[in-house]
């Protein structure tokens, strides 16, 4: 059973959760906007909550746009705090090379997840614990050939 969390909302029309299991409830335009390629536009979902102290919404981009159209999400995820009470807006960026999109009023154009958040107490120290890692990071794991002068491809045909 997944938990659920009252959030009030003041909003035209509550994001709504197309299927049981979903974590993201999609959020609509409130404008109608054409974006042209390699463009973004800011638009309004006409939406404001007061989230639980402890979590945070996540705006994150619908994946059939972005596969379709290239339309994808600025700042993804667009973290929406707790103590924001002002209207949710999407910055939706057309990755497309060529096709400009348009966007319709009530169009679903992002999804919002909420997530449980958990603040950090920096505690500076003078060196930190070990780990398996360690400090490699940004493709330390799969750039070795690329490095080489080769580079190594996935059966999706992704470079790895
Ligand atoms: O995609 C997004 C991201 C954020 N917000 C809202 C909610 C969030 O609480 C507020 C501030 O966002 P953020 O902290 O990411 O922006 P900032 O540029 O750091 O601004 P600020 O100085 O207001 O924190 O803007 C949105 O409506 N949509």
């Amino acid at each position: 059973m997944t938990e659920t969390v009252d959030v009030p909302i003041v909003a035209p029309a509550a994001p709504v959760y197309a299927h049981p299991g979903d974590a993201g409830a999609d959020l609509v335009s409130t404008e109608a906007v054409r974006i042209e390629p390699g463009r973004r536009v800011t638009v309004g979902t006409g939406v404001a909550v007061a989230l639980p102290e402890g979590y945070a919404g996540f705006v994150v981009p619908r994946s059939g746009l972005a596969a379709r159209h290239g339309i994808t999400i600025v700042n993804a995820p667009g973290t929406v705090d707790a103590g924001y009470r002002g209207e949710i807006k999407v910055t939706l960026l057309n990755t497309d090379s060529s096709e400009p999109y348009d966007v319709a009023v009530g169009d679903r154009i992002a999804q919002l997840v909420l997530v449980p958040v958990a603040r950090a107490v920096f505690l500076p120290v003078d060196a930190l614990p070990d780990s398996v890692r360690g400090t490699g990071g940004f493709g330390s794991t799969g750039y070795s050939n690329e490095q080489a002068g080769e580079q190594t491809q996935t059966t999706t045909g992704e470079r790895a």
